[in-house]
């Protein structure tokens, strides 16, 4: 589904030059839930914004579907748009639109007719358990109800790949354990194929693989696998 190669990235601030991603490579598979770990500093977040097609300034190349990605902004464009979705630490809802809304706004991005969005919007409303809420503002919510809204925005169009960014980061332990569930329960149901950057063990151990990354370089070694096997 998803395959990156050779991917090296690098910032210059002035003189100083950081390597981010020094040549990482992996193939993820329809459905899979991968997650991607390493320290701060590491290199995921650079990672999922090239895998979700935020950054054209990289060497290497993104496989989508066995089709290799042009770095056209454009066609990136279309294809984030129409294939996509986004879970962020912060939540990232628009404040001033309600729940419905804010779960609705990548259908408006595909012109889709306003009966096939309502359909959609409030069926993925009810699945995330918030359709008590539905006429809400943002910020009428709790975190974790804030973050069910991020992952039926990301979900609504059912797109091929979920990009999500220590989506758990910011909940208590009761709270994360359900978003964790309802992310990887919806995922199974629709399909979708998740990458998600965390520290988060409570992501690791629900997700199917781990990828580690080390100052730029994903490791061959993988802790969570070994105790998995050895559990
Ligand atoms: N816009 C930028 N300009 C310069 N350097 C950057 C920029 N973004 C990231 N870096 C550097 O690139 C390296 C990788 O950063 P990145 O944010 O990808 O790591 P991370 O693993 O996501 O960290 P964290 O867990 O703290 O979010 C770090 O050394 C970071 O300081």
């Amino acid at each position: 589904m998803l395959k990156f190669s050779n991917i090296v990235k690098s910032y210059k601030t002035g003189e100083v030059v950081v390597d981010a991603l020094k040549g990482v490579s992996a193939e993820i598979k329809k459905g899979e839930t991968v997650a991607l770990c390493g320290p701060s500093g590491s290199g995921k977040s650079t990672l999922l914004n090239i895998c979700g097609l935020l950054d054209d300034d990289y060497k290497g190349e993104i496989w989508l579907a066995g089709k290799a990605v042009s770095k056209d902004k454009k066609v990136m464009t279309q294809i984030r748009r129409e294939k996509l979705g986004f879970i962020f630490q912060r939540y990232n809802l628009i404040p001033v639109m309600s729940v419905y809304e804010n779960v609705e706004y990548p259908l408006l991005m595909l012109n889709m007719n306003k009966r096939e969005r309502m359909d959609k919007v409030v069926d993925i409303i009810n699945k995330v358990g918030l359709k008590d809420h539905i006429s809400k503002r943002p910020d009428q919510l709790s975190g974790g109800q804030q973050q069910r809204v991020a992952i039926a925005r990301a979900l609504v169009k059912r797109p091929e790949i979920v990009i999500a960014d220590e989506p758990t980061a910011n909940l208590d332990t009761s709270t994360a354990n359900m978003v964790i569930d309802l992310m990887r329960d919806l995922g199974n149901d629709l399909g979708c194929t998740f990458i998600v950057a965390t520290h988060d063990h409570r992501m690791t151990d629900r997700c199917h693989r781990v990828l580690n990354l080390a100052d730029g370089n994903l490791s061959a070694f993988n802790p969570y696998e070994t105790h998995r096997r050895a559990g």
